[in-house]
């Protein structure tokens, strides 16, 4: 694994414990926690974030309803009801679903409660090395130079070392890499707050941008490609990925810089034709009336926070996945 590679999340026969993402970079405070309870607050509160980081938690968290109560490995209905509230937990991406329904399909095979654990972390450690995948096949296309990228995609969203960020933390080992355009991400600071940390960690060079500087540095030829990570990916290539990705992708169009997604495998819902159908969650006007904690504005005004976009495949070069780089209209040929 990347030595500077961390773990955000660490798994105990009782508990999970978790790195809480809310109060990076100022304080790396731990959570233990021992319910889905716990953990479904964690997700919406992006305790926990980042589609496989999200995934495999809400996987754990159907291990720890099971583990509080044994009779779910025997009454279907009820571990399926158990596993659709965790799920409704964050609407978007898929990977959620993933790794719930890799439990209930698992314990329709076995239940044994220590399996079931084993089971889980296994698909932990498998999620790190499709990373490590990505990572390596990202950065034998990307461009050298100078990558832009948005909200976070390093270990504290994929486990190993990141998705989108991984790849960016392969070009430099490769020296490929000559810096890092790093999108703050509004209104909760991804970019800023969890990239940024996570960079400086590397000491891979990096310069913190506002969301809207992106066209800006595209006009003046600053950036040589644009790397993002996916919550979904429909089966036509078009992608789902935090607010702003968008924008980006429109002006790296307009400039003819080329836009790359990275992402797992397990991003891709074939069970859709075209991002129209992929649900985007709309969050509490709170965050966007607040830079973090603190007002910006009166707190009676109107406000709109969606938490997602959607970025047309005829935008994207190449989806970078642990099983090769495809151009969007390959996707649907990947479901085998
Ligand atoms: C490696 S997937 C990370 C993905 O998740 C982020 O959203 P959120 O921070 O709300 O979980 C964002 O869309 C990233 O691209």
């Amino acid at each position: 694994m990347h030595k500077h590679i961390f773990e955000a999340m660490k798994f105990k026969k009782d508990s999970l414990l978790l790195l809480d993402q809310t109060k990076l970079p100022f304080e790396e405070v731990w959570l233990e926690l021992s319910n889905a309870d716990m953990i479904i607050e964690a997700i919406q509160n992006l305790r926990v974030r980042g589609a496989p980081a999200i995934g495999i938690c809400g996987a754990f968290a159907l291990y720890l309803s099971i583990y509080n109560d044994n009779k779910l490995l025997v009454d279907e209905i009820s571990l399926k009801r158990e596993a659709n509230r965790i799920k409704g937990s964050r609407p978007t991406a898929i990977n959620l679903s993933w790794g719930v329904d890799k439990v209930v399909d698992f314990v329709g095979k076995c239940i044994n409660l220590n399996e079931i654990f084993d089971f889980v972390y296994s698909l932990y450690l498998q999620e790190i090395e499709i990373n490590e995948k990505i990572a390596i096949n990202g950065a034998k296309v990307l461009p050298e130079g100078s990558i832009l990228t948005h909200c976070n995609t390093g270990s504290l969203a994929a486990p190993g070392i990141g998705t989108a960020l991984g790849v960016i933390r392969k070009m430099f080992q490769m020296r490929k890499l000559n810096l890092v355009y790093v999108s703050e991400t509004r209104p909760l600071l991804q970019g800023a707050r969890l990239t940024v940390f996570e960079l400086e960690r590397d000491a891979i060079p990096y310069k913190l941008i506002v969301d809207s500087a992106s066209g800006m540095l595209m006009r003046n030829f600053m950036v040589d490609a644009v790397i993002v990570g996916a919550d979904r990916i429909a089966a036509n290539g078009d992608t789902a990925n935090k607010i702003g990705t968008f924008m980006h992708a429109l002006a790296a169009n307009f400039y003819n810089v080329p836009f790359y997604v990275a992402a797992p495998m397990s991003t891709i819902d074939f069970s859709i034709a075209t991002g129209e159908e992929i649900p985007i969650e709309e969050r509490d006007k709170a965050e966007v009336i607040r830079c973090m904690s603190s007002l910006t504005c009166k707190d009676d005004t109107s406000a709109l926070n969606y938490a997602f976009d959607i970025t047309p495949a005829k935008f994207i070069k190449a989806i970078i996945t642990e099983n090769g780089v495809y151009s969007p209209n390959e996707i649907l040929t990947l479901l085998d």
